[in-house]
């Protein structure tokens, strides 16, 4: 199959349905649900973030699709084949959270290693480790001891060894973990180039830019449910939440407004900030800030500005942005639970 139809036949590289897990603990049995029956599905040749707080169940997940735990319930299927399958593991290639080195070894000789294990000839071996070395920015330092690595570049070569075996499903658990900003664009354009390469990339993040800039659709697991699975565009809601105006005036006026518009912020809004009412009217170098919630208090706004002698600069409709669309669907998580 020519690599560059896939794409279009939108088929499922990864299947997931009911999928839960029950940790039980200790003498007393303790149980923990850290993933209660969430199913999705992973198209061929899409980049899909799988998003979500700290201890929402995306390491156990993954575990679950790498055969590394059992799940208690619920199927995989994974390139067509259930997990565990050894010729459907030849074409995926997996990150861990905490990649374990040898770490006497130099990134060369690990990624040999590796590459042994996906059963490469020892040319093929060279040639691969070579390049994804460069590729992940590690030329200098590939005849190292990876002891002597920092931890970024521990990470960089947990990624060149999940390429080795060419596959065709990445599954990158956290994959920017580590990394400083310059670090963290470079694997996003690694995993943009890996999409136009007809690859399909499956990883965790909690850092919502990371998949704003990446994702074709993302999955939101919040405390072991998956809240939302979708394109961003579609996730995020379509209408105006709040307008920024930019505005300029004497600091009387300032003064002024911060009095008359004080109070309005909605609820989630008004949680999220710790002090209300700077978060509604901030000082910049450019002008001042404010936020406002509905149209008419645009309006209002905007005629006590030109009234009390000030001048808007700029007025910007905003909608949600990923930050709140994840913020929401983790404060639905808690509601329920409280009641
Ligand atoms: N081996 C285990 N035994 C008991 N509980 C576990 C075990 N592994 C994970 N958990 C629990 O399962 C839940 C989900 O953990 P998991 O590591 O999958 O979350 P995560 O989304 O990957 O979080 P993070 O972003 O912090 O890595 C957490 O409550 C965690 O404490």
């Amino acid at each position: 199959m020519p690599r560059a139809d896939r794409p279009q036949m939108a088929s499922s590289v990864l299947t997931i349905e009911n999928l839960r897990k029950e940790f039980v603990r200790g003498l007393l049995r303790k149980r923990t649900v850290a993933v209660d029956g969430i199913s999705f599905e992973v198209e061929a040749g899409e980049v899909f973030g799988f998003l979500g707080p700290n201890g929402a169940g995306k390491t156990t997940t993954m575990k679950m699709l790498m055969g590394l735990i059992l799940p208690t319930s619920g199927a995989v299927s994974i390139l067509g084949a259930p997990v565990g399958d050894l010729a459907a593991k030849r074409r995926i290639g997996y990150l861990p959270e905490n990649p374990y080195f040898y770490d006497y070894l130099t990134a060369t000789e690990f990624l040999h290693m590796v590459g042994s294990l996906y059963g490469l000839d020892r040319s093929l071996r060279a040639r691969r480790a070579g390049e994804l070395l460069e590729r992940v920015g590690l030329s200098m330092a590939k005849n190292r001891s990876m002891r002597s690595y920092s931890k970024g570049m521990l990470q960089r070569v947990g990624l060149a060894q999940a390429l080795m075996g060419d596959p065709e499903l990445v599954v990158l658990d956290e994959p920017m973990s580590g990394l400083d900003p310059i670090g963290r664009r470079e694997v996003r354009e690694l995993m943009l180039e890996l999409r136009e390469r007809g690859k399909t990339v499956f990883f965790s993040t909690h850092i919502l830019a990371d998949a704003n800039m990446l994702c074709d659709r993302v999955g939101i697991i919040v405390k072991g449910t998956l809240r939302d699975v979708g394109q961003l565009g579609e996730l995020l809601s379509p209408k105006v939440h709040r307008v920024d105006v930019l505005w300029t005036g004497p600091e009387s006026l300032r003064e002024q407004l911060r009095k008359d518009f004080a109070g309005g912020l909605d609820e989630g809004a008004a949680e999220a900030a710790e002090d209300a009412e700077a978060e509604r009217h901030r000082s910049r170098s450019e002008g001042e800030h404010f936020v406002a919630h509905s149209q008419g208090e645009v309006d209002r706004f905007l005629a006590a500005v030109v009234a009390g002698g000030g001048a808007v600069v700029q007025v910007t409709p905003q909608r949600e942005t990923l930050e709140e669309l994840f913020v929401r669907d983790a404060g639905v998580k808690a509601e329920e639970q409280r009641s």
